[in-house]
């Protein structure tokens, strides 16, 4: 019996290639989620024939119940359909591909009835890495890297029989489409501008947060649960060509890096089908096409979301639920032309330096408290 997903976020950028990877291994889709988008849900459903759907947005659950009465498949709504499609009984693993820390509860959702969780979702651990690694470690189950940079490194791991010798990470950034600016050239850059990356398409959000290198911090954070290493071991090194995905460094200074074309299909396709590997749509990496291939100190100064991020893991506890929830509106803001692109990065530290002490996590609504905190602090701080 081939294996089923149920695909949170099937709409989005690596939801799509998510379904593209499953049309290609000839695989089955057992529950789909989105926010609102039910037109492409509708064009989902009629191809894949679930069983489920979870339409985030009430109104949208109840137009798409009309659109597809003629089917079989059933429609909920609101974060409680979510968590229904994430805990889907019948599929075999999940995929969390939604945008931003509403994929926590979720993802919570999936690890509770045993479910593995291929992770793109980088929000869900930034916000509450220690309550999904905490919940995942007492179910058995996996968490399965999607994100680019924490492949790499997973598969670089697979040969790694002893955790003590790995001396550090070195997550790769493609550097986005503001390398090598001063801060005074980007006072004036636009969304559009910023949403100009360089090797990616992707959705609107981590495109952003690429440009602020905002990304990279969540990166750090998100591998620091995954792989259980401090960020004082987790280096970021700017590779504009996007090709070297990340490296992993052992004790005796070798280092081990995993390479492909910048197409997420590879991660994606790998966190469905690991331990195995079988051929992809993607195509093969010829290196003489790129000569060479070039690597340089991160700008700390200008991009200033990175250091904010490593402050916000230092402080532990709801520090990086702050950085996080405030990145999610800052991003928002600038998308509608309300803020600028240096605020962003601006807001994200002021949140996380103003915030409330709080060292340890112990649930849900304290994370969510911290992600209204920041969510707020960045609305009065910008005057909006
Ligand atoms: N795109 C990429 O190449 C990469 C993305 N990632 C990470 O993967 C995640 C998804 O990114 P990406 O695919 O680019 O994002 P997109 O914006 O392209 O897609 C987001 C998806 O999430 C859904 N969604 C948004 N809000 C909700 C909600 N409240 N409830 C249910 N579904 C919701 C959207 O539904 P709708 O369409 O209805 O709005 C859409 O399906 C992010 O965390 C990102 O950082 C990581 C590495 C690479
Ligand atoms: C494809 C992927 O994993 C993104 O997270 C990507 O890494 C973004 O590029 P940056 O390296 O510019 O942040
Ligand atoms: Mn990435």
């Amino acid at each position: 019996m081939k294996r089923c997903l149920s695909i949170l976020g099937s709409t989005g950028s690596i939801g799509t290639q998510t379904l593209d990877v499953v049309r290609g291994l000839n695989l089955r889709v057992c529950a789909l989620a989105a926010n609102s988008n039910i037109a492409l849900l509708e064009d989902q459903i009629r191809e894949f024939k679930p069983e489920l759907v979870a339409v985030f947005d009430i109104d949208a659950a109840k137009k798409l119940k009309i659109a597809v009465a003629d089917t079989s498949v059933r429609v909920v709504g609101g974060m409680e359909g979510l968590c229904e499609a994430a805990a889907f009984s019948g599929a075999d693993l999940i995929v969390n591909a939604v945008v931003g820390m509403v994929g926590l509860k979720p993802t919570l959702a999936a690890i509770a009835a045993g479910k593995d969780v291929a992770l793109a979702n980088k929000e869900t651990l930034v916000a509450g890495g220690s309550l999904v690694m905490k919940a995942a470690k007492e179910k058995f189950v996996r968490i399965l890297p999607v994100d680019s940079e924490h492949s790499a490194i997973f598969q670089c791991l697979q040969g790694c029989p002893e955790k003590k010798a790995l001396k550090r990470l070195l997550l790769t950034a493609s550097g986005g489409p503001f390398f090598g600016k001063t801060k005074e050239e980007l006072r004036d850059v636009t969304p559009q501008q910023a949403l100009k990356h360089p090797n990616w398409n992707m959705g609107a959000k981590v495109t952003i947060d690429s440009a602020t290198m905002m990304n990279k911090g969540l990166e750090i954070i998100e591998a620091s649960w995954l792989f259980d290493m401090p960020a004082s071991k987790i280096s970021v090194v700017v590779h504009r060509e996007s090709i070297v995905h990340s490296m992993i460094e052992y004790e005796d200074n070798s280092v081990i890096a995993q390479l492909g074309l910048p197409d997420m299909r590879i991660p994606i396709q790998y966190a469905v089908t690991w331990p195995q590997r079988f051929p992809s749509p993607v195509g093969q990496l010829d290196l003489t096409d790129y000569g060479k291939l070039t690597f340089y100190k991160p700008d700390l100064e200008t991009f200033t979301c990175l250091a904010a991020c490593r402050k916000a893991i230092e402080r532990g506890g709801l520090a990086p639920a702050v950085a996080n929830g405030a990145n999610e509106v800052a991003v928002k803001l600038f998308l509608n032309r309300r803020i600028s692109f240096l605020q962003i990065g601006e807001l994200v530290a002021q949140a996380v330096e103003n915030q409330p002490d709080v060292r340890l996590v112990s649930s849900v609504d304290e994370i969510e408290n911290a992600d209204t905190y920041a969510r707020e602090y960045v609305l009065k701080a910008s005057g909006k």
